[in-house]
């Protein structure tokens, strides 16, 4: 891919935390609709790389730009109003709330707040939420407060959160951590329904999981690129298997 044709690009980025180099070097391109699965061993500077992405962390060096243009100067705040999304690992729900106050808090806080306001007030507003219940598999539990979910419905109730400022790109650290098997394989069911309409960057450990959703796949190692391909050359690349897969990251699957 090359740089004009990639919606997001990081080129040769570089943080340092106090003299800690946790990503150095670090170039991604990433096309627009893409689902890029990052993964690497811990401490590989895989939620560095998502927090430079999103302004969350600064550069010592390098840029970032997304949709042509540069990002890493400008505020957290601001790069989300681009259109990137991030979903942390720690949901921040609201727990007393019902599932359908969530969704239309979550509507409220997009980008338009005063248009919102105003299609608030439409019966529109309504046929919306149902839909994004519908899309994260939530549909039946519109009226249920959050601290009700399960840790999988939690989870799909934020990504809804986040798909209702219809983001661009979406960032995700770790989405099926602790997630039962049946529950990640409906997040793989929906990641593979939202490719193509937005962009995903998602951190993951769980390789079966990653197969099921990748496209291509980046692998990052103490700071660096260490290969990136399709899961076939990644699971067969000897480096990646020194370095993760053969040494107990493929036993997450
Ligand atoms: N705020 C910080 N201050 C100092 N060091 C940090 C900070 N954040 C991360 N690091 C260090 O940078 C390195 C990369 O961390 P990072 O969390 O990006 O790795 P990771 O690949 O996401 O790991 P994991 O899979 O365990 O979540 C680690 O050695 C970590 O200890």
């Amino acid at each position: 891919m090359t740089k004009a044709s990639a919606q997001l690009v990081v080129d040769k980025a570089k943080v340092s935390f106090s003299g800690f180099v946790a990503v150095s070097d670090l170039t991604l391109r990433v096309a627009q609709g893409e689902l890029r699965c990052l993964i690497g061993p811990n401490g590989a500077g895989k939620t560095t790389a998502l927090d430079l992405i999103c302004g969350k962390t600064r550069l010592a060096a390098g840029e970032v730009y997304f949709q042509d243009k540069p990002i890493h100067r400008l505020s957290e705040h601001a790069i989300a109003r681009t259109g990137i999304g991030r979903k942390f690992q720690v949901p921040s729900v609201f727990r007393d709330l019902s599932v359908r106050d969530n969704l239309q808090i979550g509507r409220s806080a997009s980008p338009g707040v005063l248009s919102n306001l105003f299609r608030f007030r439409q019966s529109r507003d309504k046929a919306d939420i149902e839909r994004l219940a519908e899309l994260v598999g939530l549909e039946d539990e519109l009226g249920t407060p959050a601290a009700h979910l399960s840790h999988g419905q939690t989870q799909w109730l934020e990504i809804a959160l986040i798909l209702a400022q219809n983001p661009l790109l979406i960032l995700m650290d770790e989405p099926t951590a602790g997630m039962t098997q049946q529950e990640t394989k409906k997040t793989a069911d929906l990641f593979c329904r939202l490719r193509g309409k937005h962009t995903l960057i998602v951190v993951e450990h769980d390789m079966g999981f990653v197969r099921d959703i990748a496209q291509t796949i980046s692998v990052m190692h103490q700071g660096k690129l260490l290969a990136e391909g399709r899961i076939s050359e990644i699971e067969s690349n000897q480096a990646v298997r020194d370095a993760y897969l053969g040494s107990g990251g493929i036993g997450h699957a």
